[in-house]
């Protein structure tokens, strides 16, 4: 089994946090708390300090993606396995573990150079968490969400999310040519889960990729309300829906997708269903959803427009 028990926070940078703030607080209504750094953007699911962390700076991308284990053994564990697979494993500082509201944590780069924290001991803030929707985000066991990562390294990817940190595959579904092209591989994106939740993480070919970035973040809330008054807010407000509203047929979840400023998405959704690994086979899926998720309004991600010269 892995050490890795779920996602446990993203850090982003933007040029853009005001429109950042107005997207997370107002329209999915994350509580907003305070941080460490000035002008930083701190967002609250529950009872840990902050789980989504947005900073100001002159580019936009990902700073690095939270994964938690249990305590300081798992994480020793997870350190040993990442350095022999041959990947430089850095700890992280007591200024910068206090910054992350974790108590000790490791950084390195998977092999799509994606920058991942492994983290123990995360700082509780026992306020009440005030949603604008009176929603409750659906967290504990089951992590923040999950993230969909780009990778130009597809196979190597996945070979050290199974094989390095004990992700476990959760399915798949083919991306590309509708009918396989002879001679070109068949491509998909695989899904992968650390606990009940159906995914936590799902790998994504990316054809490009000086910058390795994100695909998206998924939060999910309790209510079907709060994700319907999420989408009204969110067309008031003029923010580009990539996803109208839609139920997924592997996670069952009913989600919609919205960009946020740096050129990738937020999903938002309610109602994903409980993997119980006792009976779990991955499976593939032959289409994204049930119904819904149109995403023929979307604008290009960021991570699969080729770089300009
Ligand atoms: C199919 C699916 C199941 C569960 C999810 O949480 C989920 O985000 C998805 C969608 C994955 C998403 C998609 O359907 C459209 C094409 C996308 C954007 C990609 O190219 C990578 C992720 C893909
Ligand atoms: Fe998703």
């Amino acid at each position: 089994m892995t050490d890795i028990r779920g996602l446990g926070y993203l850090r982003v940078q933007t040029q853009d946090v005001p429109r950042w703030r107005e997207l997370t607080v107002e329209c999915l209504g994350m509580a907003e708390a305070p941080g460490p750094v000035e002008g930083g953007l701190y967002l609250r699911q529950d009872e840990r300090q902050a789980r989504l962390v947005v900073l100001p700076g002159d580019a936009d991308h990902v700073l690095s993606v939270g994964w938690e284990v249990r305590d300081q053994f798992a994480l020793a564990r997870v350190g040993r396995a990442v350095e022999a697979a041959g990947l430089g494993v850095e700890e992280l500082t007591q200024e910068e573990c206090d910054d992350r509201g974790v108590e000790a944590a490791i950084r390195f780069d998977d092999p799509a150079g994606t920058p991942i924290e492994i983290f123990f001991g995360p700082v509780l803030d026992h306020d009440p968490v005030r949603t604008k929707w009176m929603q409750e985000f659906v967290t504990g066991d089951q992590g923040m969400g999950h993230v969909v990562l780009p990778t130009t390294a597809f196979d190597a990817s996945y070979a050290f999310y199974t094989e390095v940190l004990g992700f476990l595959p959760r399915g798949a579904v083919r991306v590309g040519p509708k009918k396989p092209v002879p001679g070109q591989p068949v491509r998909r994106v695989r899904f992968l889960g650390v606990n009940q939740r159906h995914h936590s993480l799902a790998l994504a070919p990316a054809p490009h990729g000086e910058e390795p970035g994100l695909v998206h973040l998924m939060m999910e809330v309790d209510t079907l309300d709060a994700v319907g008054r999420a989408l009204d807010e969110i067309g008031k407000r003029g923010f580009s829906v990539s996803s109208t509203l839609g139920r997924h047929t592997n996670d069952k979840m009913v989600s919609f997708y919205v960009r946020a400023p740096g050129g990738w998405d937020l999903e938002y959704g309610c109602e994903g269903t409980l993997v119980d690994e006792t009976y779990y086979t991955a499976e593939e899926i032959t289409a994204d959803s049930y119904w819904g998720h149109d995403w023929s309004g979307s604008e290009p991600l960021a991570a699969f427009v080729p770089p300009q010269r």
